[in-house]
């Protein structure tokens, strides 16, 4: 038999083996209920989603339009695509058969939604979400069962009213810094708002996480002796290069032969460990001399160590310590979950409100009736008064809904019963919760979805005006889950809430936006433009403009 028979024989059994796969695959997804799409190439493969995205615009004018959506509905951020032009996908889901031995469940409906994230022990945290979370060490976010139980138990009570009164206080500091910096220069005209809100959201996390408050304006500290960089420059380094440093070992990354970009990267990965185990140390001499926990993660954190403990406990879920590797992930993941998805979604917030000037003075004239009838601008006694900056918060969320969709696995066969039928979700099945389908159904928000409005989040007829703390309307369960829902709900939504209203509320007390117009354009067409630069985003670690240098506003004084 010649060479090139022997290739071709390899080829065909390799093809059959590969058809009867996917058609094994397909039969199962049939037995759903759901509707099947049938992919030939492996969607649960990593190399899929990092490839198939730039991709797309490629196949798009290739592909015969049924098949190009076959892809374009496998792909990661088809929500957002859609969402742009205003398509919806098929309720209250869809199943991708592929070459993969995992099922893909697309969920587009908010009971089956609620019933996966309600039911943390039949489906679980997604294994690839383990391996891009657990980068640096264990921690809530990367864990499961008894586990996460002990962790969540020990980790989101620290979230308490003492530290939000820190992120109020630190998020007015940082935003009055930032105004006051736009406005001193070129006529308040900058392209820098989104990058600036960024950076607030970073030196507030760096306060709470670390006690370590660092100016919107105070120039970037030297690497202390024995370091190539600064603490914080490496944790910003570790998140910017999530994907690259949780798929390659930071041995080969930090390897002189390396390109310097990369280099970094996997420098940045022995030097968090190392900082963070001086960090520890330090922080356990300053409460052993002071006896009590200082007001910041790190310190509680601290506080909860094994170390300090002789707690015999062998059940993982009773334990009430973390091991020094936990502590460590878990700083690093808090800042990574708390960093993007707060700073991009002030972003849309402000660029909307600079495109919108009617509902900008619709929540300038909030802040001011809060200001002028309140004795202090404490946390205590203005939050609970914001209630149009928390709806417009939530109007955010609900369009540029910051992270696409949750993952959860199921090892074993489960059912789920909506809208009166019940589906049957066969083993070995991923479950993607689409939240940013969700947040604009039709047949749940109504005809207007895809128009900006806060004020569908404001309760009608409240008996006494505002109630406290700012109450909202509920939509159904599992309709609106941003900050996802069930046992693992974000512990950082109020923390995220109280940074978000106390910037919209110091800029506004002083200040209001606008588009800069290029020359010979209308306030309206900026305003478009402005708009399209929004549109023009993309879902990454979490949904960010693609162009936000783009973004260029006006601040002026009130
Ligand atoms: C607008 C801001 C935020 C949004 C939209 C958001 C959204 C989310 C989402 C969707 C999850 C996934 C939960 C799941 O797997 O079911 C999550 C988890 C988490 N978030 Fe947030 N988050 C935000 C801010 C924050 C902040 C400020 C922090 C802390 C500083 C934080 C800490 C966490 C942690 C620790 C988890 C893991 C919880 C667990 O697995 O039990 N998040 N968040």
């Amino acid at each position: 038999m010649s060479a090139i028979a022997v290739c071709a024989s390899v080829a065909l059994v390799y093809l059959i083996y590969h058809t009867l796969k996917i058609f094994r695959q397909y039969q199962k997804a049939r037995a759903t209920g759901f509707k099947v799409y049938v992919s030939i190439l492996d969607t649960t493969n990593p190399i899929f989603t990092v490839f198939a995205l730039p991709l797309l615009p490629i196949l798009s004018r290739i592909l015969p339009a049924s098949a190009f959506r076959v892809i374009d509905l496998t792909t990661y951020g088809v929500e957002w695509r859609d969402k742009v032009v205003r398509r919806s996908r098929p309720t209250p889901g869809y199943m991708v058969a592929s070459s993969s031995s995992e099922l893909d469940l697309f969920v587009e409906d908010p009971e089956i939604a609620g019933a996966i994230l309600t039911r943390w022990r039949d489906f679980q945290q997604d294994r690839m979400t383990f391996k891009f979370l657990g980068v640096v060490g264990p921690n809530l976010a990367a864990s499961d069962g008894k586990d996460w139980q002990r962790q969540r138990r020990l980790i989101a009570p620290m979230l308490n009213e003492r530290i939000m009164e820190t992120v109020w206080g630190e998020s007015v500091e940082q935003a009055n810094e930032m105004l006051e910096t736009f406005i001193g220069k070129d006529e308040g005209k900058t392209d820098g708002t989104v990058d600036g809100l960024r950076r607030i959201a970073f030196n507030v996390l760096q306060c709470i996480g670390y006690g370590m408050p660092q100016g919107w304006n105070e120039p970037a500290k030297a690497p202390q002796k024995g370091h190539k960089m600064v603490y914080m420059e490496a944790l910003h380094e570790l998140i910017e290069g999530l994907i690259i440093v949780a798929m390659v070992p930071a041995k080969v990354l930090a390897h002189s032969w390396m390109p310097a970009v990369l280099r970094r990267k996997g420098e940045a990965i022995y030097e968090f460990h190392n900082y963070t185990k001086e960090l520890l140390q330090k922080e356990r001499e300053i409460s052993a001399n002071s006896g009590t926990p200082r007001n910041n993660m790190l310190s509680l954190l601290s506080s909860i160590s094994e170390q300090n403990s002789d707690s015999k406990e062998r059940d993982s879920a009773q334990k009430n310590t973390l091991s020094d590797e936990e502590i460590r992930g878990n700083l690093y993941q808090f800042t990574l979950a708390g960093y993007d998805t707060t700073a991009n979604t002030m972003a849309y917030a402000f660029v909307t409100l600079a495109t919108l000037p009617k509902w900008q003075d619709w929540i300038i004239e909030e802040v001011d009736r809060v200001s002028a009838t309140s004795p202090d601008s404490s946390y205590r006694e203005i939050f609970p008064k914001l209630e149009r900056c928390l709806a417009l918060m939530h109007e955010i969320l609900r369009i540029y809904t910051p992270v696409a969709h949750i993952v959860r696995g199921c090892e074993s066969e489960q059912s789920i019963t909506a809208g009166g039928k019940t589906y049957r979700i066969p083993a070995k099945t991923r479950c993607i919760l689409s939240l940013d389908g969700l947040g604009t159904q039709a047949g749940y928000w109504g005809d207007n979805t895809f128009e900006f409005d806060p004020t569908r989040w404001l309760i009608k007829d409240k008996p006494n005006g505002i109630a406290v703390p700012p109450a909202l309307r509920q939509p159904t369960k599992g309709a609106f889950i941003p900050w996802s829902g069930g046992p693992r709900i974000c512990p950082g939504m109020k923390m995220a809430q109280v940074e978000f209203t106390s910037v919209v509320y110091s800029v506004f007390s002083k200040y209001r936006v606008e588009p800069v117009l290029k020359e010979g354009e209308s306030e309206g067409d900026a305003r478009k433009r402005l708009a399209a630069v929004m549109d023009d985003s993309q879902p990454k670690l979490t949904l960010q403009m693609n162009r936000p240098r783009d973004a260029v506003l006006k601040w002026t004084k009130r």
